[in-house]
């Protein structure tokens, strides 16, 4: 954002989290108060929720805020070691305000979780404040530029205006005013929309740098006395990263379609209307964990793709990786947020469908599937022909394998409460189908908008190769799932082999087009910061003037050498 694009940076919560919960939850007085400073850096945010005890069950955390009417203070206290805040980006050093989420008590009772504005520093020393014990976290696998930091609240009062406000209220008297809908508290929509996108450009960067690196490495022998041929010609290499290309693509137009769902039933929301909320919850949460974990697999492949320069520093690969990984864990770990979409939005779906209502939006499928229950089978039974070349029939088919396995985990919860188990035990053992239900749901999400993308494109030749990609991320998927598809009676043996050969021919037609299309992300040198991905090509000459410039390189005899090697010589 600020110093080095697209790196963490200690400013990341202030801008991705401070800033926007602000706009989201905060009154126009308070905007006023806090807005304008914080977009002026005079206020530097950060959002701490997560305590080291609780960073998923929000209704475990531990932090209090107890209004006190005679003096219109809340008191926020940390009572225990498990309710440090702990995470949190910029809050070690950088910070010099906190929106702490604590659990608000007033007039002798608990309301749950409310967002409340903490001074934690000094504004012009920068000096931790009275009763406020605040630091950094120490090392972490990357995000070593992000002080990730702790926060120890020991009875600090702040203004009864210092509560986000926008929803739901405590009066000066203690009354509490409950929000219009619970759920508006949860927030995380807004970032878990935007880190879609950004699993996308994770995957344009590393497949840039992979497929450009291939069309420069030469390696082996294809032919006998021929020349090393260019490693991107390797069927092996195109089958690890043309699918990766198609994926950067599918991502790029899902993220573009979430940023804009975002903007569309937020804007229903302020204006009133939380009817599409948890359409939202459930769309960011499960995308959010599909193109992450997606992603973070694929960065490896592109990584190891590239071999031994791959593992350099140099290639950035690595550096994509570790800053990536944590979208996994951050906004909501990815199973956890898998459930969320599977037990509170597709089985409910699900149910509602089953019992004739028409469903809306992305589960409108769900009605379909039910209605086709009741219709009367076909005697043959079986898979229906497949195309491999026909998109639509291939949305249809994601499309008939998510309602089957929403169905299946669906049927899982009522056969574990038929065997007597509670619900939350029924739940639990059926976890495993569920996050397998969302999964598959979210695959057949993605298809679709990569299908429905390709109506918006104009130009021939451009929707042809993306049509290629579509094909291939569709049928790789299809490939990858098999025993979702044989298990649903969706395919057969021999149509999954016509697959597969099916794949072989797309890679070979992209290959022509590969490096094109890469370029078409227009990630400048600059932003991918890579030398194996250099648009040049010049990747030798480069890769040995940035060996030179190591540090262990700033001398010719390094002083281990007097220090430790010589000593221990003389002693053998
Ligand atoms: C410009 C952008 C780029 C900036 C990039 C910045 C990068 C910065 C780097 C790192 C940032 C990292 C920041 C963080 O990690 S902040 C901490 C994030 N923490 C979490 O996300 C916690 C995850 N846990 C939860 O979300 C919840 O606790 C839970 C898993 C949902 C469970 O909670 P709970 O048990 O209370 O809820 P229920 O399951 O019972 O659900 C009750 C009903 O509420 C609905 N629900 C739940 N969550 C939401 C939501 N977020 N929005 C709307 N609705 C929600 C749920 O569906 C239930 O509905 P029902 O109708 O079934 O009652
Ligand atoms: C780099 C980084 C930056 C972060 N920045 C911030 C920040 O700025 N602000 C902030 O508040 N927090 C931040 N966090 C914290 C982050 O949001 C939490 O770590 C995250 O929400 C996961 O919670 P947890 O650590 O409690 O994981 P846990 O919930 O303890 O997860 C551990 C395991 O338990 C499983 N599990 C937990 N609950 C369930 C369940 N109900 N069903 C099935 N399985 C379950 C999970 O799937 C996982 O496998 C950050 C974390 C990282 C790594």
């Amino acid at each position: 954002s600020c110093v080095h694009p697209d790196r963490p940076e200690p400013l990341d919560l202030h801008l991705g989290m401070f800033l926007p919960t602000l706009l989201n939850q905060a009154t126009p007085e308070q905007m006023e108060r806090f807005f304008t400073p914080a977009w002026n850096l005079r206020i530097i945010g950060t959002y701490a929720q997560t305590e080291m005890g609780h960073g998923t069950h929000l209704r475990g955390l531990e932090t209090t805020a107890t209004f006190d009417p005679s003096t219109q203070e809340f008191v926020l206290h940390s009572p225990t070691i498990s309710s440090i805040k702990w995470w949190p980006g910029g809050l070690g050093k950088t910070s010099n305000h906190a929106i702490v989420l604590a659990q608000l008590h007033t007039q002798g009772r608990c309301h749950g979780l409310h967002a409340f504005i903490v001074p934690i520093r000094d504004m012009d020393t920068h000096v931790p404040l009275p009763g406020v014990v605040v630091g950094d976290i120490g090392p972490k696998f990357g995000f070593s530029e992000v002080d990730n930091g702790f926060l120890k609240l020991e009875h600090v009062r702040i203004p009864l205006d210092n509560m986000l406000m926008k929803f739901a209220k405590v009066e000066p008297d203690g009354t509490y005013v409950k929000p219009p809908s619970a759920k508006l508290t949860y927030g995380m929509v807004f970032i878990r929309s935007m880190i879609v996108g950004q699993s996308a450009l994770a995957l344009a960067k590393s497949c840039t740098i992979a497929i450009r690196y291939s069309a420069v490495r030469h390696q082996s022998e294809l032919r006998p006395g021929e020349p090393e041929p260019q490693i991107l010609n390797y069927q092996t290499q195109q089958h690890k990263l043309f699918p990766v290309l198609a994926a950067a693509y599918a991502f790029t137009f899902v993220g573009q379609y979430m940023k804009d769902t975002y903007r569309r039933i937020s804007g229903d929301i302020h204006a009133g209307d939380y009817s599409q909320l948890p359409e939202l919850h459930a769309l960011s949460a499960g995308l959010k964990a599909f193109t992450t974990w997606a992603a973070n697999a694929a960065i490896e492949v592109c990584r190891m793709s590239c071999g031994g320069h791959g593992y350099s520093r140099s290639s950035a690969l690595p550096d994509i990786y570790v800053e990536f990984t944590p979208t996994c864990t951050y906004e909501g770990e990815n199973t956890v947020m898998m459930l969320q979409t599977a037990s509170r939005y597709l089985v409910k779906s699900y149910r509602q469908a089953s019992v004739g209502q028409r469903l809306q939006g992305s589960v409108s499928y769900l009605s379909e599937a039910a209605a086709q229950r009741l219709r009367p089978r076909p005697v043959s039974g079986g898979a229906a022909p497949l195309s491999t070349q026909d998109l639509l029939s291939l949305v249809h088919l994601y499309q008939r394998r998510a309602a089957s396995l929403v169905e299946l985990a669906a049927k899982s919860i009522q056969q574990e409460l038929q065997r007597g188990r509670s619900q939350e035990e029924a739940w639990n053992h059926s976890s495993i189908d569920l996050v397998r239900a969302s999964d598959a749901h979210c695959h057949f999400v993605v298809v679709k908008l990569f299908v429905d993308k390709l109506e918006q494109v104009d130009d021939a030749a451009v929707k042809a190769v993306l049509s290629t990609l579509a094909l291939l991320y569709a049928l790789k998927g299809l490939a990858d799932n098999s025993g979702d598809f044989l298990q649903a009676g969706l395919l057969t043996v021999p149509q999954a082999t016509r697959v597969s050969a099916r794949i072989k021919e797309l890679l070979e037609e992209l290959r022509p087009d590969a490096v094109a299309l890469v370029d078409a992300f227009d990630l400048n040198d600059r932003k991918l910061n890579s030398v194996l991905g250099r648009y040049d090509g010049n990747v030798y000459e480069h890769l040995y003037e940035w060996a030179r410039q190591s540090p262990l390189n700033a001398t010719e005899v390094h002083e281990s050498f007097h220090k430790y090697l010589k000593p221990l010589r003389s002693r053998l």
